[in-house]
């Protein structure tokens, strides 16, 4: 992946995330190219980035051996004909976009299109990404393997089934958003009781990140691991009761099922 060129349809928030982090992880300035309309942010992502973005998007599918379509899935029908022009059985599509399946995408292009499906997430920006991919009908096993590794240089990937990837969009891909306005409420929640909010913010993030890494490197299960914070009749378990009280779990069950309901909508529309 890294020997070719590969060209962003779309140089919006998680085109960048992923640029940013691929450019970190030694991925060359000089084989990314993106598409993007609006001049200012064509300009700004030079500026930022050290390459040169394009107003069109058929110049970047024409020159690209892997094409990441990072529009908004609204826009597929008007943008997919621009790229179909210079698609072959040679290039690679990696879609990013939410709810679109690979068969919708596959029936835009010319012969049997090797398409993949991703589902990103922003933190892939700070090389912590979460991703869930498919491969579609006339995907290769290495186009698999070389998205996977793409995403797998920035954060971690799995591969799922396509009927997968909507819960995987409700749960990783929107999930920044819930844990974001989870620290913002942690840290409100201490500024309320005198601490500063420079110190609230700091310490809610990190206690997030800390829980985080305690999951993934312990492989104790979440609840053991509470269990080991709550001491009886202690301090812990009256905020845990709090959260209880609040429908805390139910609420964020019912995030991922309104996001992934959502990403099927999309698909639908
Ligand atoms: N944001 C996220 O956390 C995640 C997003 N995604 C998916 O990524 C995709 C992009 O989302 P996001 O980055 O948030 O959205 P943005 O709006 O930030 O990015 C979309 C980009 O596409 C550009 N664009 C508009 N019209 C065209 C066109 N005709 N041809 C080429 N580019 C065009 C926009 O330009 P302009 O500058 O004019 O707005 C914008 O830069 C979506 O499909 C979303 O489902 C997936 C995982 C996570
Ligand atoms: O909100 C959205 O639709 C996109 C897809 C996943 C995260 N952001």
């Amino acid at each position: 992946m890294r020997e070719r060129k590969i060209g962003f349809i779309g140089g919006g928030n998680m085109a960048e995330a992923l640029i940013r982090g691929m450019l970190a992880a030694s991925f060359s300035a000089e084989r990314i190219w993106v598409a993007e309309p609006r001049a200012e942010r064509r300009e700004w992502l030079e500026e930022h980035y050290g390459f040169a973005a394009r107003a069109d998007n058929g110049e970047v599918a024409k020159a690209c051996d892997v094409l990441i379509l990072s529009i908004k899935p609204q826009m597929i029908n008007s943008v997919m004909p621009e790229i179909a022009e210079y698609f072959s059985d040679k290039k690679l599509l990696i879609s990013i976009l939410a709810g679109v399946s690979t068969q919708a995408l596959e029936s835009f292009l010319p012969g049997a299109p090797r398409v993949v499906r991703v589902m990103p997430n922003t933190p892939a920006l700070v090389g912590e990404g979460a991703a869930g991919l498919c491969g579609g009908r006339h995907a290769r096993e290495g186009d698999l393997t070389a998205a996977q590794q793409l995403l797998e240089s920035v954060g971690v990937a799995r591969v799922v089934t396509e009927k997968e990837m909507d819960a995987v969009t409700g749960l990783s891909g929107s999930g920044p958003a819930y844990v974001y306005t989870l620290i913002e409420a942690l840290a409100d929640g201490a500024v309320r009781q005198g601490l500063g909010r420079d110190d609230a913010l700091a310490l809610a993030s990190q206690t997030v990140l800390g829980a985080a890494r305690m999951v993934l490197e312990t492989g104790e299960h979440p609840a053991v691991l509470r269990d080991r914070v709550c001491s009886p009749g202690g301090t812990t378990i009256a905020g845990v009761a709090a959260l209880e009280e609040g429908n805390f779990r139910a609420t964020l069950m019912e995030a991922v099922n309104r996001a992934t309901q959502r990403s099927r909508e999309l698909g639908n529309s």
